[in-house]
């Protein structure tokens, strides 16, 4: 049967589950509040996340995890530290906890390489040590790339004091995966109420818009090499950029935007790879590839917050050819994710 290589699944370790029970138990006003209390704090739990009862999922890689894995014919997980990883901690305790994880996840990445591979953390709040740890993710731990989530303390990656990180991924030729977390607290006004803080709309709200400020920021001429990784079918630009690309190029020729060498599609299409997490719908998947070639869509879980079967459906019973079913299910992780 064909190689099935999911790429955007979650795990966490003991030490950064309780630092964010401590964070939700605390002063923090972050949106991200709200799951992480359901999911770390479950006796406090007022919102009724806690009844989703993540956190075995999380915190399990070799037992049910790779029990669902032998069931439903999933080869190869691609690990990364749920999100908001270590961005609600401070810079040195994050800082800590990003290398923790990524030991813990090498180790199991070492361990069973036929099944599990990896996407270091870092803590962007303090970006000399990020990029010494991806230089060590990649160099001395083997693991496959990078992941952020989205936002730290308000602030994006188009501004330069995270450069340092960009421009260690585009050197050691490394994919960083933006993956979402809850809105910033600048962006979170109306995203409060209704579960909308989450993966319903905010989350994709939260990377629509830190990509954007990134493509319309010239992050990507600074860094023309650097590749992004958005998951949740690429969190609705695919379908939005050509009114992005429209509406950049007017304001950029009335002085209101930056000028930049490329315009948005063109970034979008040189700089980005979208994965199919959590968006189980084969018209969207269809449009995707029409949209951004065959070579730039990847499947995805988003394990354990979507449960395998219906994901090993969506994308066996999905209209795609032979050639594209390969490249989807296994052959594009391969190539940018450096997985044997
Ligand atoms: C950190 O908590 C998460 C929650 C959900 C959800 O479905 O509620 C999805 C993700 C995710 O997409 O990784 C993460
Ligand atoms: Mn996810």
């Amino acid at each position: 049967r064909i190689r099935r290589i999911a790429t955007e699944e979650a795990f966490s370790i003991p030490e950064v589950a309780e630092a964010l029970r401590d964070v939700v138990r605390g002063p923090s006003q972050s949106l991200d509040r709200l799951l992480c209390a359901g999911i770390y704090d479950a006796e406090s739990d007022t919102t009724g996340y806690a009844r989703m009862s993540f956190l075995d999922g999380l915190l399990d890689i070799e037992g049910e995890r790779l029990r669902q894995m032998d069931e439903f014919g999933v080869d190869v997980q691609l690990l990364s530290l749920t999100a908001p990883g270590v961005q609600m901690f401070d810079a040195d305790t994050a800082t800590d906890l990003a290398a923790l994880a990524n030991d813990y996840l090498a180790d199991v990445c070492a361990r069973r390489p036929d099944r599990f591979a990896g996407l270091a953390s870092f803590a962007p709040h303090s970006p000399k040590r990020a990029a010494r740890e991806m230089e060590r993710a990649i160099t001395e731990l083997k693991l496959n790339g990078f992941m952020v989530n989205s936002h730290t303390y308000g602030e994006y990656l188009d501004d330069p004091k995270f450069w340092p990180i960009l421009e260690t991924a585009e050197a050691l030729d490394r994919v960083l995966y933006i993956h979402p977390r809850a809105a910033s607290d600048t962006l979170k006004g109306p995203l409060q109420d209704y579960g909308m803080d989450s993966a319903m709309w905010g989350y994709g709200v939260e990377v629509g818009t830190h990509v954007v400020r990134m493509m319309a920021g010239g992050v990507f001429d600074r860094f023309p090499n650097l590749k992004i990784c958005i998951g949740h079918m690429g969190e609705a630009i695919p379908f939005w950029i050509w009114r992005i690309a429209f509406m950049n190029k007017r304001a950029q020729q009335i002085g209101l935007a930056r000028k930049t060498e490329l315009t948005m599609d063109e970034y979008f299409q040189r700089n980005f790879l979208i994965t199919t997490s959590g968006v189980e719908d084969p018209l969207a998947l269809r449009y995707s590839i029409d949209k951004l070639g065959v070579d730039n869509v990847m499947w995805a879980i988003d394990y354990p917050y979507q449960p395998t079967q219906p994901a090993v459906e969506f994308m066996d019973a999905a209209p795609l050819d032979a050639e594209e079913m390969a490249k989807v299910y296994h052959r594009n992780a391969e190539r940018v994710f450096h997985i044997a």
